[in-house]
């Protein structure tokens, strides 16, 4: 799958401007969409998945036009919003039936199969009986993910899908996409916590504020970040003045005060080490960059 999106950008009817100009390609694979609330994720988001018209641009997945073919495209496309929510008095597995039949899946044996397969995989076989409704938070985030994948979408997007999960719960996540990932699919995964994406995407996009703050590999983004990381031990006093000069991305208590690692040019203050970057400085890094420019 090829998802190519073209000067695509959104104004929503108050005139605030939510997308501005986005090129990007997606190929197979996870692609993750990083930014802070309010970049402009969901909207790209909804765009996509055909519930909401850009302003201007568009957009293709393979041969199908975002303006042209939206049936088409709908049917290749599997969707979990950021709010997916379920007011079904259904069984567990009745959910997932009903959704493999909306999928087009008609033969109730293959159904079944289905049914039990994906079951299995989001680790909710035991509890089928159970009213979807009364489910766990976590489970019910699963039962998401096992509705939006039983039609074997070709792109699957979803937003901010680890909001609300524990831990373990984010880990199970992280793995069924990525196993689904290595299929002939595109997986774009939107969400603001770096952890999410750091393990399972080659690529992603940084959004910030409406613009692509920067798209490439997550080795590309942290190679930009090179000597702009600096950790420094420093009293109490000092670091009042640190959090006001520069963006502090982590604090470690010690005996004598604290361990902070900060972005910026850490150069200026004594006994700074500079300090490889990891995605979560890089990200931060970015972030602060396209602050100063807005
Ligand atoms: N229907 C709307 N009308 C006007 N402005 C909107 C509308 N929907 C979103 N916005 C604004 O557009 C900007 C981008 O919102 P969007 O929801 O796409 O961002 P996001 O990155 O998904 O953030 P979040 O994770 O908080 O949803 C925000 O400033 C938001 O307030």
């Amino acid at each position: 799958m090829q998802i190519n999106i073209n000067d695509l950008s959104k104004i929503y009817p108050n005139g605030k401007k939510a997308l501005n100009n986005i090129n990007l390609e997606i190929g197979n694979g996870m692609f993750g969409l990083l930014g802070p609330n309010g970049a402009g994720k969901s909207s790209l988001m909804r765009i996509l998945v055909t519930l909401m018209e850009p302003s201007t641009g568009t957009a293709s997945f393979n041969s199908f036009d975002l303006h042209r073919d939206r049936k088409e495209i709908r049917s290749i496309l599997g969707y979990l919003p950021q709010d997916f929510r379920f007011f079904s008095k259904l069984k567990t597995w009745e959910f997932l039936d009903y959704a493999a039949s909306l999928a087009g899946i008609r033969s109730k044996q293959m159904r079944k199969n289905k049914v039990d397969e994906w079951l299995e995989k989001v680790g909710l076989f035991d509890v089928r009986e159970r009213d979807a409704n009364k489910l766990s938070g976590g489970m019910k985030r699963r039962l998401g993910i096992a509705q939006t994948l039983i039609g074997d979408p070709k792109i699957i997007i979803v937003d901010e899908p680890t909001t609300g999960l524990d831990p373990e719960e984010r880990i199970r996540f992280r793995n069924i996409l990525s196993e689904i990932s290595q299929q002939d699919v595109s997986i774009i995964l939107s969400t603001h916590i770096v952890g999410d994406i750091s393990s399972v995407c080659n690529n992603l996009a940084l959004l910030n504020n409406g613009e692509l703050a920067f798209k490439g590999t997550p080795e590309a983004l942290i190679e930009k970040a090179k000597g702009h990381v600096w950790q420094v031990s420093t009293s109490g006093y000092e670091y009042d003045l640190i959090k006001d000069k520069y963006a502090v991305v982590s604090t470690i208590p010690t005996q004598e005060g604290w361990d902070v690692q900060l972005i910026g040019d850490g150069s200026q203050l004594s006994n700074a080490i500079e300090i490889e970057p990891n995605l979560e400085h890089a990200y931060v890094y970015f972030m602060e960059k396209a602050s100063e420019t807005i």
